[in-house]
């Protein structure tokens, strides 16, 4: 069985963050593990608190979980601080980490910070290089280029912009702020640039799609399929995941990650 990792902080309302990734990596298919950056105290409408756990602990994890089962793939979300990036970025280099897919999380769907202003520079400079594919969505893609994206020409110029300067693959998700569900991905290989359409579902139960998408991309890869292929099917999924209509919780709540269990293991 194929491994994938993610390296996130804890959603305790368990729709986003490491529980979304574990379970959105378990339903593509591949083994799931964990290195937590942070516990968060949150729900469907908010964070009420974050503790974030030492960069000595993290490399810790890092260590138990690189020295024994390697992962084939990685997703690293929520990073709120400096030297918590300087500690993953240090161990991935130290493990010849491959297939990493990072999501650039800085603000909860539910309006709450998760990095610290001074953390960002860190994350361009250290971490982001080492990266595969990052998937920011328009908030994260402005503050990621300094640029205002307010179409989908934006988004383009915005995706190829971060691929030259940060030496990555890049999706910028259209999200909620501009077509709900058409995401295009830059490729730096080949300098393709490609629009991955999605249906647009009428859900407001959005919490954790950023979280389950890159984890899904990072099981495709996981599974050796190419880029743009791991990003169509965890499309796909998250479509899945978003159709079923769970409604949970009193803001915008989780979706069903087990959507599908019979497909993902061929029952
Ligand atoms: N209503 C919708 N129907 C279908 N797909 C959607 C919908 N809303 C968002 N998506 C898709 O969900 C994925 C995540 O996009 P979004 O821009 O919401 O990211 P995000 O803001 O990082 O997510 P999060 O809500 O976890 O912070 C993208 O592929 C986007 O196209
Ligand atoms: C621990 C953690 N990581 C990431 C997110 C972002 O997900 P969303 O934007 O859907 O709230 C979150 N809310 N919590």
């Amino acid at each position: 069985m194929k491994t994938a990792l993610t390296i996130a902080g804890s959603d305790s309302s368990g729709g986003a963050g490491i529980q979304a990734d574990l379970k959105a990596m378990t339903l593509n298919g591949v083994f799931a593990m964990s290195a937590i950056t942070a516990l968060t105290a949150q729900n469907t409408t908010g964070v009420t608190d974050i503790m974030d756990v030492s960069p000595e602990f993290l490399k810790s994890q890092l260590d138990a979980v690189f020295t024994d089962i390697y992962p084939d793939a990685i997703k690293i979300g929520m990073v709120s601080d400096k030297d918590l990036i300087i500690a993953i970025a240090e161990k991935l280099e130290e493990y010849q980490a491959k297939n990493i897919v990072l999501d650039p999380v800085m603000v909860a769907t539910s309006g709450s910070k998760l990095l610290k202003d001074d953390a960002i520079d860190t994350l361009k400079e250290k971490l982001i290089p080492l990266a595969d594919l990052i998937t920011p969505n328009i908030p994260e893609a402005e503050i990621l280029t300094n640029m205002q994206i307010k179409n989908e020409i934006d988004m383009e110029v915005a995706a190829e912009k971060m691929a030259n300067e940060l030496g990555v693959s890049v999706l910028v998700k259209g999200g909620h702020s501009i077509n709900d569900a058409n995401d295009v991905l830059f490729e730096i290989d080949s300098l393709n640039i490609t629009w991955i359409n999605g249906e647009r579902i009428k859900n407001e139960n959005t919490h954790g799609t950023g979280c389950t998408l890159s984890s899904a991309i990072a099981a495709n890869l996981a599974k050796d399929k190419s880029l743009e292929e791991s990003v169509r099917n965890a499309k796909k999924y998250l479509e899945g995941a978003l159709n079923d209509g769970l409604d949970l919780g009193k803001g915008r709540g989780p979706m069903n990650h087990a959507f599908d269990i019979k497909e993902a293991y061929k029952i």
